[in-house]
């Protein structure tokens, strides 16, 4: 295999609590060529952003760690940009002004104001926000705020975008639409995108791979699926494709059979409390859409 453009190696995580020394990540192992779209899935606490944060920079692993491009990863970059659930947008600034302000970050001194302003519209054009730059974040729907950040996010040239459940907050037809915007922009860029999702068919529509995580406490790479879909994918002919409908059951299989719940007796450096899974209480039963796939399948077999 050629040189991996993104690297996790031996990631370990032991946050420090009250209670004590709390391992939320166990030997997190993953190679990420450049161009791929890896999707994170497990349930609710698993430590999926965990892992994207120190990907991000903006948390530091207790062991091993993360290497892009050859340069050891310790803080955020530019090159990195992340794009959370909720769009988090400067809301007095005007959409405009929030893309401007990630632009001059990264193309302050290299770009002239003429050649700033036709990227800053062209990023907003990608994900058809340039009928809005005179708004404001208070003044534009949750579905078209995520896009500026999306926009935002694109507009640094990021070597990796980094999305953190950026469809989580959205309708289902508001969601659709971005999944498609998004897949033609990363197949037009080719950047590399790791994104977290409790959606099964949003990773396996999206993905190449899916990384699938095991349990926390101890977390770490249960299973990976490469997903041999050609591009592009259209939603509508995938719904009964034979790969689409195998991934789709081996993703469900795994959460479902092999990591149906979260447990609370794996390993932990130190046991906090024998009745919690980790020191912010994530909940003892799953609540994620991954889980609402999981009683949809349960329903299904019980009416077969
Ligand atoms: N700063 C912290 N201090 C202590 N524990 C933490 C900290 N951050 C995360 N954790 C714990 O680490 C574990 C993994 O958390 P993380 O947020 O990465 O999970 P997740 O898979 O992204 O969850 P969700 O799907 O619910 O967003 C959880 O048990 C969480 O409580």
């Amino acid at each position: 295999m050629t040189k991996p453009h993104l690297e996790l190696t031996g990631v370990h995580m032991a946050f420090d609590t009250p209670k004590g020394e709390f391992l939320a990540l166990d030997n997190v192992n993953l190679k990420i060529r450049k161009g791929e779209f890896v999707s994170l899935i497990g349930h609710s606490g698993c430590g999926k952003s965990t892992v994207l944060n120190i990907v991000a920079g903006l948390l530091q692993a207790t062991q091993g760690g993360c290497v892009l491009d050859g340069h050891e990863v310790n803080t955020p970059g530019p090159e990195r940009a992340v794009v959370f659930q909720h769009h988090a947008l400067m809301p007095w600034l005007t959409v405009y002004e929030n893309v401007e302000l990630a632009v001059n970050q990264v193309f302050r001194k290299t770009m002239s104001k003429a050649e700033k302003r036709e990227w800053i519209m062209h990023n907003l054009a990608l994900v058809n926000m340039q009928h809005a730059i005179d708004k404001r974040p208070g003044e534009i729907s949750g579905g078209m705020a995520q896009r500026v950040g999306i926009a935002r996010a694109l507009s640094m040239k990021p070597s990796v975008l980094l999305m953190d459940e950026p469809f989580g907050a959205l309708d289902a037809l508001t969601r659709a639409h971005l999944q498609d915007a998004l897949m033609s922009i990363q197949q037009e860029l080719n950047s590399t995108v790791i994104m977290i999702t409790h959606d099964v068919d949003e990773a396996v529509l999206l993905s190449d791979r899916i990384v699938m995580m095991t349990n926390g406490p101890a977390a770490t790479v249960g299973e990976e699926l490469t997903v041999e879909l050609p591009r592009p994918r259209n939603r509508v002919t995938l719904a009964d494709d034979a790969t689409y409908v195998h991934c789709r059951q081996a993703v469900l299989s795994f959460l479902y059979e092999k990591q149906s719940f979260p447990a609370k007796s794996q390993p932990t450096r130190a046991e906090p409390d024998a009745d919690t899974t980790g020191p912010t209480s994530s909940p003892a039963l799953p609540e994620t859409s991954a889980d609402h796939a999981v009683e949809e399948v349960t329903k299904e077999r019980a009416m077969a």
